[in-house]
């Protein structure tokens, strides 16, 4: 397994493009991420077995990967097939579904670190919507809490920013390391992030995502 300590105060930037968006090729994802490491992300998170596969190629920083698949509620990598895909596309840290919701195959999230690790050297990072999600994803086995699905769930509001207050109740609470991540769309957001508790901070629309800060800006115009 990587050494997760080289994530420590870093910035992780999620590459990922949309079905149907024009950015959405495994090239393109390639050369996004070269272009965030190059601006100093320690490690890069990228959706989808082909974008994944590409990212390992063009970069020598840690790859976060996961699948996302299906309109159900749990839709980030959701079963263990998707996980084990995930890994042997060469991913470092496989992103998976960390909530308590059932999951499509009817594994438990133990179930599906336990068996994605016996086959796969790999770390699991649980996105998680709520503290009860992060508490359980750790006993699962998880080696990395997000705070990715907070304000998607139904558990925690969506707050304009990072849900602050959420990374520091699983900071307080649990032992394993926190990715902040969602809605972090400004610098000092993510600074704020890492005071509250993070280990590491996680952006993705903010830096990557052309189409949605467009629009922030084309609204401000009134
Ligand atoms: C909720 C969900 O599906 N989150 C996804 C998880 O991979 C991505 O769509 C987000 O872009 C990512 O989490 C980063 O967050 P933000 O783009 O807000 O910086």
């Amino acid at each position: 397994m990587m050494e997760l300590d080289q994530l420590r105060g870093g910035l992780v930037v999620s590459c990922q493009a949309y079905p149907g968006e024009p950015l959405r090729t495994p090239d393109v994802t390639a050369r996004m991420v070269q272009a965030v490491v190059e601006g100093g992300a320690r490690a890069v998170r990228v959706q989808g077995i082909a974008d994944v596969r590409a990212a390992v190629g063009a970069t020598d920083v840690p790859v976060v990967g996961l699948w996302k698949d299906g309109d159900d509620d749990v839709f980030i990598t959701p079963t263990l097939r998707h996980a084990l895909a995930v890994a042997e596309a060469g991913a470092h840290v496989v992103a998976v579904d960390g909530t308590r919701r059932t999951r499509p195959d009817g594994l438990t999230l133990a179930e599906t670190i336990t068996a994605l690790k016996a086959e796969h050297d790999v770390a699991v990072m649980a996105d998680c919507g709520s503290l009860d999600d992060a508490r359980e994803a750790e006993q699962a086995g998880a080696d990395i809490l997000g705070t990715t699905l907070s304000g998607y769930t139904g558990e925690r509001p969506r707050t304009d920013g990072p849900d602050l207050d959420l990374i520091t109740l699983v900071h307080g609470t649990c032992s394993a390391p926190v990715m902040a991540e969602g809605r972090v769309h400004r610098p000092d957001q993510a600074a704020a992030a890492l005071a509250a508790g993070a280990f590491a901070v996680c952006v993705g629309t903010a830096i990557t995502h052309p189409t949605t800060i467009t629009g922030w800006f084309r609204e401000a115009l009134g």
